[in-house]
């Protein structure tokens, strides 16, 4: 043990000793060698060593290109280290994600890991520029700037080059968008947005709860949807193989509260995606809505909700209109013109210049996208939207029947079964009942240990109720009030009549 002590002593004062020798050898040669020669002197030992090094590295810039972008292999190559080797480095770096509450572990300064792949070994080293005074500013001009270095036998170059790299990018990607918190933006009027700041979209975080686990529906149906995501998000290749740019068109439909807007949320979480919420009565142009459409990324699900109301698209596009109609709106716009009031007329959304983003030339902007419409009323849509093929997918989203109840009761009250789960049944199927009327019967918020069967008799009763009200004969004054309510609508009650205050269904 004393003699240990003693060598490791006599060790360190060499090693001392050495190092002065060489500092002292290093300052000469930086102070009495003239500059030609040194750099000579610097070239000769700079080939040597590379001759004699068996090991190449490639550097990766933080920020590259002209403006000063970070670097999209930096940026992958970083989610690749947190999630492959920063669990082998002593010194790690721990960031909150941006608006996330996730972190981020990546490896520290001057740290270096080890990589394997198909037998190559790789190190990874993370290193910091020296930050470059910028004399008159308190700032320097080279903050933060980081950058890696990756070591690898030269025989393996190859490999490295080729196909390492798009491993580390393509694993980077994935892992990049899994990390990332999801936002749900919405569109600025165009007063709100400038040249400058160029915020035409508005975020915030999205956490919504919805999934596929909890929307209840047909499970047949629910499955296709599923599996038509599926192939959606894997299919860059057969997208491109067939020539189509790689983005999916869904029309939901059916009356309020039976899920649409909780579909559009449970696709988001399911594909991991952004949200995009388009606002169209905001938008005053096509060349604003387009401007809007190219400002979304990618792996984004654009919506429209509303549809119907958003605008008045039915009239927008030549020849959908009869011509006593076109020639009453030209006589109209003359006036318009003359009045001066044309300029801001002119300029409008038009079902065109929506349909351009849908299959025209402009549906090639960007990829894997989602673009989804809602609306009550798919029978107010100009055929042109809703033909086949234009938007690929028209989901229903219709009354609750038994399977949706299962999925909900199984949601609210925790329960797969219940004996009164057979009246139940039986009343679904002759009673028209939104999803959002039985979840809001189901409610129990805050009660632990209550018995489900109270909230399944009130749903009985509410159901027994609208059974009732449906089967009463409508009086003259709700016919009217219907047929109001419709008018504001846009539907006509056509095989409809009213006789002696009793409503007469023509059908
Ligand atoms: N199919 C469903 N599965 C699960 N919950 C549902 C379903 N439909 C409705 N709900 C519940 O009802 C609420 C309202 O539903 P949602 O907003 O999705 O309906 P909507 O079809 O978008 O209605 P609207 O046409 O008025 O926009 C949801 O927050 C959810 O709690
Ligand atoms: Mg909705």
């Amino acid at each position: 043990m004393n003699m240990d002590h003693e060598s490791l002593m006599a060790f360190s004062a060499k090693l001392t000793s050495t190092i002065g020798g060489l500092t002292i050898i290093w300052t000469m040669f930086r102070q009495f060698i003239p500059y030609e020669l040194k750099h000579h002197l610097l070239a000769f030992a700079f080939k040597y060593t590379s001759f004699m090094n068996p090991y190449d590295c490639f550097i990766i810039e933080e920020y590259a290109g002209e403006r000063m972008n970070r670097h999209e292999l930096y940026i992958a190559s970083k989610a690749y280290l947190s999630d492959h080797c920063s669990r082998r480095a002593r010194t790690c770096r721990i960031e909150l994600g941006k608006d996330s509450d996730r972190f981020l572990v990546s490896i520290g300064e001057r740290a270096e890991v080890t990589d394997d792949f198909n037998g190559v070994k790789i190190w990874w080293r993370s290193s910091l520029h020296e930050p470059r005074p910028n004399p008159g500013s308190s700032r320097n001009v080279d903050e933060e700037k980081r950058y890696y270095t990756l070591t690898f036998h030269k025989r393996h170059r190859q490999v490295v080059e080729g196909s390492y790299l798009i491993h580390v990018l393509k694993k980077g990607r994935t892992i990049t968008v899994r990390n990332r918190q999801r936002r749900l933006f919405t569109n600025n009027p165009d007063a709100r947005w400038s040249y400058f700041t160029k915020t035409m979209w508005n975020h915030v975080a999205f956490h919504h709860p919805s999934t596929f686990e909890t929307l209840a529906m047909d499970p047949v149906k629910k499955q296709e949807i599923i599996n038509d995501l599926n192939e959606f998000r894997n299919g860059k290749e057969y997208y491109s193989r067939i020539g189509k740019a790689w983005k999916r068109g869904y029309l939901l439909y059916g009356p309020p509260g039976t899920g649409k807007s909780s579909m559009i949320s449970a696709i988001a979480n399911f594909l991991e995606y952004d949200i995009y919420d388009l606002e169209l009565t905001t938008v005053k142009s096509n060349s604003e809505l387009r401007k809007l459409f190219i400002e979304t990324t990618g792996k984004s699900i654009i919506v429209i909700e509303d549809i119907d109301c958003s605008l008045d698209l039915t009239g927008k596009r030549k020849g959908s209109k009869s011509k006593e109609e076109e020639e009453k709106d030209n006589s109209a716009e003359e006036k318009k013109r003359k009045s001066g009031f044309m300029e801001e007329e002119k300029e409008k959304v038009t079902l065109s210049g929506l349909l351009n983003f849908i299959d025209g030339l402009w549906s090639a902007c960007g990829e894997e996208r989602i673009l989804i419409f809602t609306t009550n009323h798919i029978e107010k849509l100009d055929p042109a939207l809703i033909r086949t093929g234009r938007m690929d997918k028209h989901i229903e989203m219709s009354y609750c029947d038994f399977e949706s109840f299962r999925v909900l009761a199984k949601n609210y009250l925790g329960i797969q079964s219940h004996k009164l789960y057979g009246t139940i049944s039986k009343l679904l199927e002759e009673v028209k009942i939104t999803p959002s009327d039985v979840a809001e019967s189901l409610m129990c918020v805050g009660f632990s240990n209550v018995d489900p069967g109270v909230y399944l008799e009130k749903l009985i009763k509410s159901l027994e109720k609208k059974k009732e009200s449906d089967q009463e004969p409508q009086t003259k004054d709700d016919i009217a009030e219907e047929v109001h309510k419709n008018e504001n609508n846009g539907v006509k009650i056509s095989n409809t009549c009213v006789e002696n205050g009793v409503v007469q269904n023509g059908n």
